[in-house]
């Protein structure tokens, strides 16, 4: 079954949003974006929630959300009870957010890792499985009150 992708972000991420919609399309991902749907500046606030809850009601498999520096809109994405978000700077790290962390949403920072990496990272991050086992305990407790 094909994954359903939210994927959303900043003005800094706007640029690579737009063209990871386009390689994650044509690799046959069902993809919604969130926005933003311009270069202008907004705050990454007011796209992040609206995909984390969409993420979270069961609409969509996994996240990519991608601003300048992936903090603002980890950290945004980080508030949400059922969300798992991981900022990810080199591959083995888009791999061990899925497989130990059962990770949901991939934070990207635009302004320092390039286009094709970023694509890279996505990839990885969504064709990895979580492993489970010693893990399921973790993340069973990662959540508070
Ligand atoms: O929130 C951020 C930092 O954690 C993001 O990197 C933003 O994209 C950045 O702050 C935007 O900066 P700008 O100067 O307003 O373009």
């Amino acid at each position: 079954m094909k994954k359903r992708i939210a994927i959303g972000g900043d003005h800094a991420g706007f640029d690579y949003k737009g063209k990871l919609i386009e390689k994650l399309t044509a690799q046959g991902y069902e993809v919604k974006d969130f926005g933003p749907f311009s270069s202008d500046s907004v705050d990454y606030p007011d796209y992040v929630h609206p995909l984390c809850q969409a993420i979270e009601s069961g609409g969509f498999d996994l996240g990519i959300v991608i601003c300048g520096s992936g903090n603002g809109v980890a950290i945004t994405a980080n508030k949400h009870q059922g969300i798992r978000a991981a900022l990810c700077l080199n591959e083995d790290l888009a791999a061990l957010a899925r497989q130990h962390n059962d990770a949901n949403v991939i934070a990207l920072p635009a302004r320092f890792i390039s286009y094709e990496h970023a694509e890279k990272l996505s990839e990885i991050f969504l064709t990895t499985d979580f492993e489970g086992g010693r893990h399921q305990n973790r993340v069973n407790k990662i959540a508070c009150s």
